[in-house]
């Protein structure tokens, strides 16, 4: 499987100008990086732009588009986060698209982060997300998600060998973001790919390092802090060879716990 991560910069309530970026990364990762597998950032359309979300939230041509995008290049797709405009509100939504551009999933960010004001402008899903990519179950979540190891390891429970981690994960976090990526792969013995925006927009400072980690907890590829893909080849069999030898499914206690 060979993935691409698009750690790109996301233009402040902007969403044409992002879509048509995204356009462009796409574009490059299926052709010149030859990836079977793409990945973008958290909130790509709007960034954090969450006060005018209700007039510049997706209300379905984007989702739509992103589809027509996955069968244009014959990627599976994670097509990050848009804000999502539905009835019921707006929500921070991941569409998964298969290479003939169906819509195999979709996530919206069940943990809204207070300390960026999402809960007061967002609805927070309610459901997880596993989606299978050439027969391996992957699930995906979304940037502060990450904190809550619970919900990954009950991911990791129904079968996920694979966590995709579109982010917009701040300065001075860095740290947070490097350990907690690392923990999640090693405690769950599954690979994450974790996509990080950078640049800057509405007081934040976003510092990229999009990672790839195997199950064993090795960074496979790591990001600077300006704009870039990474493309990384991973081995999914390599997450059985790991659970052997450390069994750490077989040897927990839930009972205890
Ligand atoms: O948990 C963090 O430190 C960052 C989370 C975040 O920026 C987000 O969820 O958008």
């Amino acid at each position: 499987m060979r993935i691409s991560l698009i750690q790109m910069d996301v233009d402040f309530g902007h969403p044409e100008r992002n879509q048509q970026r995204v356009k462009e990364w796409v574009h490059r990762a299926a052709l010149e990086e030859r990836a079977d597998v793409v990945v973008l950032p958290e909130l790509w359309n709007t960034a954090y732009d969450l006060k005018r979300l209700e007039e510049i939230a997706d209300a379905g041509d984007l989702r739509k588009w992103l589809g027509q995008l996955a069968n244009e290049f014959g990627i599976y797709f994670i097509a990050g986060s848009i804000a999502n405009k539905k009835d019921s509100g707006i929500y921070n939504t991941t569409f998964v698209f298969q290479p003939d551009g169906t819509e195999i999933a979709s996530y919206s960010k069940v943990h809204l982060f207070r300390l960026m004001d999402e809960e007061k402008y967002l609805q927070p899903g309610e459901k997880k997300s596993l989606f299978s990519i050439h027969g391996h179950l992957a699930g995906s979540i979304i940037c502060y998600d990450l904190r809550f190891p619970e919900y990954i390891r009950s991911l990791a429970l129904e079968g996920a060998a694979l966590l995709f981690v579109p982010a917009q994960w701040p300065v001075p976090r860095l740290n947070h973001w490097r350990v907690l990526n690392q923990a999640r792969a090693i405690e769950n013995q599954m690979y994450v790919v974790a996509v990080n925006r950078v640049g800057e927009g509405g007081g934040n400072q976003f510092f990229g390092h999009s990672m790839v980690i195997d199950p064993w907890g090795k960074i496979l590829a790591e990001g600077g802090e300006k704009e870039e893909i990474l493309t990384v080849e991973i081995d999914l069999d390599e997450v059985n060879r790991v659970r052997k030898t450390i069994p750490v499914f077989e040897d927990r206690r839930p009972e205890l716990y």
